[in-house]
């Protein structure tokens, strides 16, 4: 098969195309709700953190990731089939996320997405994704995810690298 064959362009992120791997993490996406007698307003139950197995617990971390260049060569993708797993920049920039639907215990056609600055994700438990991109600059992020023992990292190296693209009206 060609490059060109392996070749996909990343699209804007958005909650519809995403639902089928997760949530998108966005103020956007839900109506804001008052707390602290008004001083604040919270954006509520925008993604659920779901573990599984003995000694899950769910834990918080923060990233600092190097940025990697673009077009990415895909050539792996993971999957946590104890937990789910969300991403959200600490810095307003874009970043890339790559998913890709189950086909039998492996990964399917890949889909690309980009963020906007603010936006961040949340794969649901099991869902074949990219490791986390920034491209541009380095980014810092908070990572919330399963904790606790047990196997929950599944990897899959393609026979063939993706090529994945920026949209062209970046
Ligand atoms: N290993 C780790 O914490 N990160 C990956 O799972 C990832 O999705 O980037
Ligand atoms: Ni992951």
């Amino acid at each position: 098969m060609t490059d060109a064959a392996r070749t996909i362009v990343a699209q804007p992120l958005t909650a519809a195309a995403f639902a089928p791997f997760g949530r998108v993490i966005d103020t956007a996406e839900v109506a804001s709700r008052p707390m602290n007698a008004g001083m604040a307003r919270r954006f509520h139950d925008l993604a659920e953190i779901e573990v599984i197995g003995e000694g899950a617990r769910v834990v918080v971390g923060l990233v600092e990731a190097q940025p990697y260049a673009v077009p990415l060569w895909l050539n792996l993708v993971e999957r946590h089939p104890l937990g789910a797993q969300a991403f959200v920049p600490l810095n307003a920039a874009p970043f890339l996320v790559v998913v890709c639907p189950d086909e039998g215990g492996k990964p399917g056609a890949p889909q690309a997405f980009v963020t906007a600055p603010h936006q961040g994700i949340c794969y649901a438990r099991n869902t074949w994704h990219g490791v986390l991109t920034p491209f541009g600059a380095a980014q810092d992020f908070v990572v919330i995810d399963r904790g606790g023992p047990g196997a929950n990292l599944e990897e899959h190296v393609f026979d063939e690298p993706w090529i994945v693209h920026l949209p062209v009206s970046r």
